[in-house]
């Protein structure tokens, strides 16, 4: 059966297409991945919302995650401050947004994923929180044609920008993926801060608007 005929619904449906969209990345070779990584900054340098950012996060991929670093010379050169996610110390699964230059000490964290160590990250002028962003560049596992996604499944970038569902600053949040990541319809969860817009190495998904 293939993603594109079952409906998810529960719980365990969700546990089963992280596990296949993870397995969809991880199996791209060392080529594919660089000239998906390539695309990707392509179309990421054309995005507006990305031409516009002066305070950007990124992420330093892992596991096959679509590589974001390419974009990076181009932002430096732009003067755009570069920020990494950091697993906050002592804390609820959320994120800080530490600086991130050339001299940043890094250290890797419980999953492995490299980032500026606890030292340089505890001092206030190295970091931000995430409101004070102007957009996010959202590490994803999965999208949808709407651009609902699905990340990791622990729930860090919700609860990092849970802070959205109040009035207040509005970070914009852009998706980024593998095209095979792709997936008809994925379940929406009563806690997903909605994506501004998707972008791959093929394409940018944008939510259909309502209301
Ligand atoms: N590159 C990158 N950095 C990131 C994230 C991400 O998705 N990608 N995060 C986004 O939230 C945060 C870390 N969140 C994570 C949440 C769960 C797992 C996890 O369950 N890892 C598995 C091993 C990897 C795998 O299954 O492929 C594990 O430890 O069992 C890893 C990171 C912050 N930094
Ligand atoms: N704002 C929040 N406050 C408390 N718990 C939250 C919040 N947002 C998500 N969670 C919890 O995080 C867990 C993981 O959520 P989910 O499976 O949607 O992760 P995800 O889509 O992979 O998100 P992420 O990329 O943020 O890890 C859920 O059990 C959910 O209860």
């Amino acid at each position: 059966m293939t993603f594109r005929e079952m409906t998810p619904t529960s719980p365990s449906d969700k546990t089963a297409i992280r596990r296949e969209l993870k397995r969809r990345r991880r199996i791209l070779s060392a080529e594919q991945q660089k000239q998906a990584a390539l695309a990707l900054c392509q179309r990421l340098r054309k995005l507006p919302e990305i031409c516009r950012a002066r305070r950007i996060s990124l992420y330093l991929p892992v596991n096959g995650e679509i590589d974001p670093t390419p974009l990076i010379p181009w932002l430096r050169q732009r003067r755009v401050a570069i920020y990494l996610p950091v697993l906050r110390p002592f804390s609820d699964n959320s994120l800080w947004f530490v600086a991130y230059g050339d001299t940043t000490p890094m250290v890797k964290n419980r999953f492995g994923i490299a980032e500026p160590c606890p030292r340089f990250a505890a001092q206030r002028r190295n970091r931000l929180p995430a409101w004070a962003l102007d957009t996010l560049m959202v590490p994803l596992v999965g999208f949808d044609q709407h651009a609902n996604r699905m990340g990791m499944g622990g729930g860090f970038y919700d609860r990092s920008l849970a802070f959205m569902r109040r009035p207040g600053p509005a970070p914009t949040l852009i998706g980024v993926a593998h095209a095979c990541q792709q997936v008809d319809t994925l379940p929406i969860e009563p806690w997903d801060i909605p994506l501004n817009a998707v972008v791959s190495d093929t394409g940018v998904v944008r939510p259909t608007k309502t209301g």
